[in-house]
């Protein structure tokens, strides 16, 4: 359905057409909409709108939209030429709240279903709901504040001793933050452990483990998941890596294994009234994982069970719509307990230097300033800077050109000689990120320009050439391999094999046939949604121009965050400064105490 057959369409009002018109909301928002009006028998048009904005709001990864702010919800698409979304009719809050109390859609005649609900919250904002959210949304701060209401008991001087132990005194002057995570963990039922990329949470979540195990005796029942397939493998990795701790046999699998999926696709095994049988869930890379989610597991885990959430808060969040991890970390506060749990938050970054985390602290707290600032020293192509930004039409390009061909190079005389160990060495010591998957910006022009350089013919009619760096996009699990894994083609004894890295710790690469794997493309330039959970050497990243609303700070913090030894932004200084000012809107009512409008019966 077009723009056009949105405003031809009988039921069509104007006011939600112009919004469509305009980019604002998508064609499946105004569906939604609609039947959802149309349940409740009609609506005034300001109210129409606001049921399509909500879903679209949805769409975009917030649960709620607050009323005063609708604005500020990302759009569908671009605006068309000559339009300006700022000159568009948008409803005065005020009285958009008084005909939403008296409206259908928050007033269900007996026995109906209202979809929408309405809450003020502390600070007097409005919020609106889709029903189902809301009542999500209740019940994670429900579970959170029971769990909160009755701590474990513990024995306080047995906790602290096993800590000293599994934390010796490293002679900082700090805090020990990572004993402070694993203490909280072992008197809290529910614990955040919150810290960027290597700030040590694997190692600490490792030591909890061992903590728990020690203070609840063996036979303790772990639980250990992420959201993603990928997520779960590389946490399987990295604490059976930690070979010094001799921790018991582990299983790391996604949040969805780990509750058990019914044959109906749409309920688990283990819900409210089959609980998990575990002692401890620990969920990590919970940055990802969306409020439904969370809403699922927190109804799944024991009350007597201890919960440790894991994970970036500044990252991107979960495609679906909701940031729980994100919501927690800033209602709660570092080193406090509230109502939902207790916050720990790692600072010390103990994997890359200097500039790459002053950069993305810059990111982090929007100070585009300070990110023009770091990225200064390697102006104009210093080839050596940690972190340098180069514009797309300057001689700059050649230099980020030269340094893709390096690696292509390096991965193409790995896999023609057989060497797999080599090829995966090489593929992870470069990645070329992109903000969009099309668009002059975008993966697809990149990969074309990348291979080009190399002077490889990157044709799909014959993929199977060695040094071809592939991306999975479905998952076999039967195969061990993941929507999102990497890996590069190699040479073994004539015959062309895709090699990706392997599981456990020091398993050597896995050799698989190309022709058993689906869903295979290209990686010389990936999206940065791909790269998330993962770390590379060097990593250049695209910015697109014409400030896109695609990107965001959380995106450029992911991006730049990857790199380990330098990162080179290729772009223009204002659009990466747009970018950097652009905080994802992701709206939710779990930062605040919520009172409820409507005027229900
Ligand atoms: N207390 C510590 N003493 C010594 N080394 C440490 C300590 N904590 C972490 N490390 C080391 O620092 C590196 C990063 O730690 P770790 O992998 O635990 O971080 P992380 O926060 O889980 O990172 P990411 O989420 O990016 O994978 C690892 O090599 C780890 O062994």
């Amino acid at each position: 359905m077009t723009a056009e057959t949105v405003r031809s369409s009988p039921a069509t009002d104007d006011l939600v057409a112009t919004f469509a018109d305009a980019g604002v909301i998508g064609v499946a928002d105004v569906q939604v909409a609609r039947r959802l009006v149309r349940l409740v028998g009609g609506v005034a048009a300001p109210v129409e709108l606001l049921v399509a904005l909500t879903v679209r709001a949805l769409r975009a990864g917030s649960v709620c939209v607050d009323v005063a702010r609708l604005r500020d919800i990302p759009p569908d698409r671009d605006a068309p030429d000559g339009v300006d979304v700022a000159d568009l009719p948008w409803p005065d809050p005020a009285p958009l709240v008084e005909a939403l109390r008296s409206s259908p859609v928050t007033n269900a005649g007996p026995g109906g279903l209202a979809p929408l609900r309405l809450v003020r919250t502390a600070d007097d904002a409005v919020l609106v709901y889709l029903d189902k959210y809301f009542r999500q949304e209740a019940r994670v701060r429900e579970v959170l504040a029971a769990r909160a209401a009755d701590p474990p008991t513990v024995d306080q001087s047995a906790v602290d001793a096993a800590v000293r132990a599994l934390f010796p005194d490293d002679g900082a002057d700090e805090p020990d933050l990572q004993a402070l995570g694993a203490r909280t963990a072992a008197t809290h039922r529910t614990t955040v452990l919150a810290g960027g990329p290597g700030t040590g949470k694997t190692h600490t979540v490792a030591r909890i483990i061992a903590l728990l195990e020690g203070i609840d005796g063996p036979g303790l029942r772990v639980g250990l998941c992420a959201p993603t397939g990928r997520a779960a493998a590389a946490l399987q990795a990295a604490v059976s890596g930690q070979a010094d701790l001799r921790l018991p046999p582990v299983r790391a699998v996604t949040i969805n294994r780990l509750l058990g999926p019914l044959p109906d696709g749409r309920r688990f095994r283990h819900s409210a009234a089959h609980r998990l049988p575990h002692d401890v869930v620990i969920v990590d890379e919970a940055s990802m994982v969306s409020l439904t989610m969370m809403f699922r597991l927190l109804d799944a885990v024991r009350p007597s069970a201890r919960l440790i959430l894991v994970g970036d808060p500044d990252q991107l969040a979960s495609v679906d719509a909701g940031a729980v991890l994100a919501d927690l970390v800033h209602s709660v506060g570092s080193g406090d307990t509230g109502t939902s749990g207790a916050v720990v938050s790692l600072r010390r970054r103990r994997r890359f230097g200097g500039r790459i985390g002053a950069l993305a602290d810059a990111v982090r707290d929007g100070d585009a300033d300070a990110v023009v600032e770091q990225l200064a020293e390697g102006r104009d192509g210093a080839a050596e800077a940690e972190v340098r930004l180069v514009t797309e039409s300057d001689a700059g390009t050649a230099g980020v050109l030269a340094a893709t061909t390096r690696w292509v190079r390096a991965m193409t005389a790995a896999a023609h000689v057989g060497d797999a160990v080599g090829a995966l060495a090489a593929l992870d010591s470069h990645r070329v990120l992109c903000a969009h998957r099309r668009g002059p910006a975008g993966v697809a022009p990149w990969q074309s320009v990348v291979a080009r350089a190399a002077g490889v013919d990157d044709n799909p009619a014959r993929p199977w050439y060695a040094g071809r760096p592939v991306l999975l996009t479905e998952t076999d699990r039967r195969a061990g391999l993941h929507n999102g894994d990497t890996g590069v083609v190699v040479t073994v004894d004539g015959e062309p094999m895709v090699a990706f890295p392997g599981v456990g710790p020091g398993d050597g690469p896995r050799l698989v046939r190309p022709r058993t794997l689906r869903g295979v493309v290209s990686a010389y330039a990936t999206t940065i949604h791909r790269s998330q959970g993962s770390q590379y050497g060097a990593v250049t990243v695209v910015i697109p121009p014409g400030r896109s609303a695609l990107l965001t700070r959380e995106l450029l913090y992911t991006a730049i965050t990857r790199a380990v030894d330098s990162v080179t932004l290729v772009g223009a200084a204002d659009d990466l400064r747009a970018g950097v000012a652009r905080k994802v809107l992701r709206a939710s009512g779990l930062r605040t105490d919520l009172e409820v409008l409507e005027d229900r019966g």
